[in-house]
């Protein structure tokens, strides 16, 4: 693939491995999920995140996304618990969605796709940096939330709102004093895995957890996601929508579920 990475005829998931060899890898992510062949684990515990709203910094369209960053050179915004070991600190938060209402997910349940997904990404603090952690097979923790067409979600709606001011590849904006634990729905029961990043450079480093419980999106809230461009400014507009990876072989891997 000669030119940059994407999710278009030419540059999408289909093409990613001739860059990223690791893309047919032995854990690959997104998944299926299963519910009926996931075993609970009682050795799991519950997930612990700690978020401070201070620690949010900016918003970007980074011509894949659009994410929110947050102040990482402390540990006052951290995922603890689960099935990690030790600290993992808030990157950054970004969402996956589709053209329509009947895909946008990565990971699916039973073979259903959800309208987007919702991707807290965390590091471990062994590691220096995020840059370092990044390549480890566990510097990575990613929380993966699903969002489902129902009532406007008003915790949806200051991120929406941020997104008329970065509606081009490379634009961001300040964005302060967001605490995306309130994006989190009420119960925090989840599904975990060895997984990887679902984008270039695919590195499998993620602790998958993806919570079971959906967050309410509406139609016209989704509207807003495919307002965005995959494309700077001056460029043809291509609107920045399907931009999620198929699911991906299990390989043998194990799904393990917090709760019976
Ligand atoms: N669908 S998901 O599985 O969850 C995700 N898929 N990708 C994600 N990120 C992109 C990414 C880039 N790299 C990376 C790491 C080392 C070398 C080269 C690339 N790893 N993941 C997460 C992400 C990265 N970043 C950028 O990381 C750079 C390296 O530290 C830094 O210089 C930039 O300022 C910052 O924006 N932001 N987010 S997550
Ligand atoms: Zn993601």
């Amino acid at each position: 693939m000669s030119h940059a990475w994407g999710y278009g005829p030419t540059n999408g998931p289909d093409k990613w491995g001739e860059d990223c060899p690791i893309a047919n890898g032995p854990r690959q992510s997104p998944i299926n999920i299963l519910p009926k062949e996931i075993n609970f684990d009682p050795t799991l515990k519950p997930l612990k995140i700690k978020y401070d709203p201070s620690n949010a910094k900016g918003i970007l369209n980074n011509g894949h996304s659009f994410q929110v960053d947050y102040e990482d050179d402390t540990d006052s915004s951290t995922l603890t618990g689960g099935p990690i070991s030790g600290t993992y600190r808030l990157k950054q938060f970004h969402f996956h969605w589709g053209a329509s209402d009947d895909r946008g997910s990565e990971h699916t349940v039973n073979g259903i796709k959800f309208p987007s997904e919702l991707h807290l990404v965390h590091w471990n603090t062994k590691y220096p940096s995020f840059g370092e952690a990044a390549s480890q097979p566990d510097g990575l923790a990613v929380v993966g939330v699903f969002l489902k067409i129902g009532s406007a979600n008003p915790r949806l709606q200051k991120v929406l709102d941020a997104l008329d001011a970065i509606k081009t590849k490379g634009k961001q904006t300040t964005f302060s004093n967001f605490d995306s634990k309130t994006l989190l729905p009420g119960s925090l029961d989840y599904w975990t895995y060895d997984g990887s990043l679902t984008t270039p450079p695919l590195f499998e480093s993620v602790t998958w957890i993806v919570l079971k419980e959906p967050i309410s999106v509406s139609p016209a809230q989704m509207a807003k996601f495919r307002g965005l461009l995959f494309t700077g400014d001056g460029e043809a507009p291509c609107c920045m929508v399907d931009n999620y990876r198929p699911c991906q072989a299990l390989k043998g891997r194990r799904v393990r579920a917090s709760f019976k």
